[in-house]
């Protein structure tokens, strides 16, 4: 297989620039392997050792330079991809940038629910998502487009509500309103083009997503490893919740093996609990950083 650099099938992936994706994202694309420079500085960035070049963007043109095919591949937020309704495929949800679409107002205010928005003023950054919720439902409101600090909207009787986004609530609670319902979830996603691409841009999709498969799958793993006697193995191996067998090795203690194996991270500490009462000892736990199956 030809692996030379050829800039006609270099893959481009737009990410975000500066902002709450951009340092999980170069952080995904360090831990895949692609090496870069200077991406704070350049708007363009070559990567050395994977036929890939990074298009640094403001979040929201992501989804357009993707559906456009300036780009073949982005990261971005489903909250952009669904308000631009752009004309590409979602191929990935990832683990960050989880956050909601809602509808918020004044504590203690006349809007309690959404039938209240009813010839009322909504400031958003959303306008098309926020215009079809309301007309699903029948309500009039007039829109009052905002790109930021949208939360302080109603202090400043620019409007009588908002919809934006929402994480923790805490933006929401210091600016004194509450939320009242939720128009979309959302979290970061790798996007696709849907214009045709060339063979040797589809076989880079593919081997770009088997290491970001890996990458994925081993956040989600711990490798571990313990000690435990010869007459402990079986009740141990019928604890340890692994895909495959584990690796049992003798020590040179002759009655002892040393056993490694890897799990999900979310069954660890239970698991751990269990494996010191069966005769498990000197347990250890290593991040992975990466698992091809
Ligand atoms: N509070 C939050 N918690 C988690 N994820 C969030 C939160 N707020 C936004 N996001 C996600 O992160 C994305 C980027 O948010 P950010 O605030 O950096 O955008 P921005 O200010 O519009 O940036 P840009 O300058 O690129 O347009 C959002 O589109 C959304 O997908
Ligand atoms: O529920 P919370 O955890 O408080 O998060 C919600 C806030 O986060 C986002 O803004 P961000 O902080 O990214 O700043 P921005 O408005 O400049 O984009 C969003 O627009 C809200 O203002
Ligand atoms: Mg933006």
């Amino acid at each position: 297989m030809n692996r030379t650099k050829d800039s006609s099938t270099s893959l481009r992936i737009a990410i975000q620039k500066s902002g709450r994706l951009t340092d999980k994202t170069i952080d995904l694309l360090e831990g895949i392997g692609i090496e870069f420079d200077n991406y704070k500085r350049n708007l363009i960035v070559k990567t050395r050792n994977f036929d890939v070049e990074l298009l640094l963007l403001r979040d929201d043109d992501i989804p357009e330079y993707v559906q456009d095919g300036v780009c073949d591949l982005g990261f971005v937020g489903a909250n952009e991809t669904q308000e631009t309704g752009a004309d590409v495929t979602p191929i990935r949800d990832l683990q960050y940038g989880k956050c909601r679409l809602s509808l918020a107002a004044p504590k203690d205010g006349e809007i309690q629910s959404p039938q209240d928005f009813e010839g009322k003023k909504v400031a958003t950054s959303y306008p098309n998502l926020t215009r079809r919720f309301f007309e699903e439902r029948d309500i009039n409101i007039q829109i009052v487009e905002i790109s930021g600090a949208v939360e302080i909207a109603p202090q400043l009787k620019v409007a009588d509500a908002i919809v934006d986004l929402v994480s923790s609530g805490g933006t929401l609670k210091a600016n004194g309103l509450v939320e009242l319902d939720t128009i979309l979830h959302s979290q970061t996603q790798l996007i696709r083009t849907n214009k045709e691409l060339s063979p040797g841009k589809k076989e880079l999709i593919e081997r770009f997503l088997v290491r970001m498969d890996g990458y994925q799958k081993a956040a989600k793993s711990r490798y571990i490893m313990m000690n435990a006697s010869t007459s402990n193995v079986e009740r141990i191996k019928e604890i340890i919740p692994s895909m495959k067998s584990p690796t049992v090795m003798p020590l040179a203690d002759n009655d002892m093996v040393a056993i490694h194996t890897v799990i999900p991270l979310d069954k660890f500490w239970t698991v751990m609990e269990e494996l010191k009462e069966a005769g498990a000892s000197d347990i250890v736990m290593l991040p992975i950083e990466s698992m091809i199956l």
